[in-house]
């Protein structure tokens, strides 16, 4: 588990994201503690993917503030940062749609991923002298070790393209990993999966938190599966924060179901 600081490992304060005249985040907050699995839920069209597009750097939120404060480090305010010194500072995100090499191996994808934490550069790389050949054998080793913790050594060699489905989503989560966050941020990590796929990632996403103990911040309209694996929820709608509790309150409170009605929660 986490170490416990004084501050949450993620705190984002009235994010507001302005896209010409449409306000897609409108004064939005949340907190995600060390050690926590929360969900970030709403309506298709809240503001989920801006919010998580605004934490890594991809977007430069209109106003307000995000503050991260990894275990045994200082608070820092990140907002402005480009997306590798967000990274740099422990953030990991997986994306909607499936972004891997498909062409390249299960293991050489991991190993790219791990390059962002390597220090030779591209002077070493050209020159292959000791220190890279060395720092190249550890990112072999890490990311076969991410990879049997993910449940993926078997298929290292594989192209990526040749996984099943639900295979392609844990490498997705394998690349998170091996940039060594605190913090990881699914974005829909359940969608197109089957209901077996479901649960062995409910179980994958738990022993992630338990046994690396990395917060996790989670978008998934997958209800059952977020009111089982998550510690908390906090729901928007038209890019405003309308409630924030355990799955059983969000279950029933009447705003958030308002906001649902018409759609399966
Ligand atoms: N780059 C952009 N430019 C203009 N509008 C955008 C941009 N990104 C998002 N939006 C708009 O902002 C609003 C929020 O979109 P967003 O994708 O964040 O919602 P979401 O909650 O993630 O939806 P879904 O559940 O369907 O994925 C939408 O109206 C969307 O059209």
């Amino acid at each position: 588990m986490t170490s416990e600081t004084p501050y949450p490992a993620l705190e984002v304060l009235d994010l507001t994201m302005d896209f010409g005249g449409l306000r897609a985040l409108n004064a939005a907050t949340l907190h995600v503690k060390g050690g926590e699995i929360v969900a970030l839920i709403g309506p298709n069209g809240a503001g989920k993917t801006t919010f998580f597009n605004c934490i890594t750097g991809l977007y430069h939120p209109t106003e307000g503030d995000i503050f991260i404060c990894p275990p045994g480090k200082q608070r820092e305010r990140i907002n402005g940062l480009k997306i590798n010194a967000v990274t740099e500072r422990g953030l990991a995100r997986t994306f909607q749609n499936i972004r891997l090499f498909q062409n390249m191996t299960v293991l050489e994808n991991v190993m790219l991923a791990r390059h962002c934490r390597s220090s030779s550069g591209i002077l070493g790389a050209v020159l292959r002298n000791r220190k890279t050949r060395l720092e190249e054998r550890d990112i072999v080793r890490t990311s076969f070790a991410i990879l049997e913790k993910i449940g993926l050594a078997d298929v290292v060699n594989l192209p990526a393209k040749n996984l099943p489905y639900g295979a392609q989503r844990r490498l997705e989560i394998a690349r998170a990993m091996a940039t060594e966050p605190f913090l990881l941020l699914l974005d829909e990590p359940a969608a197109g999966m089957n209901p077996q796929e479901t649960r062995e990632l409910e179980g994958l996403i738990r022993q992630i938190r338990d046994q690396e103990g990395i917060s996790i911040l989670l978008i998934e309209h997958d209800m059952k599966l977020v009111m089982s694996l998550c510690d908390r929820v906090t729901v928007l709608d038209y890019g405003q924060k309308i409630a924030e509790g355990t799955p059983r309150e969000i279950r029933e409170n009447p705003v958030v179901i308002k906001a649902y009605l018409g759609e399966d929660i």
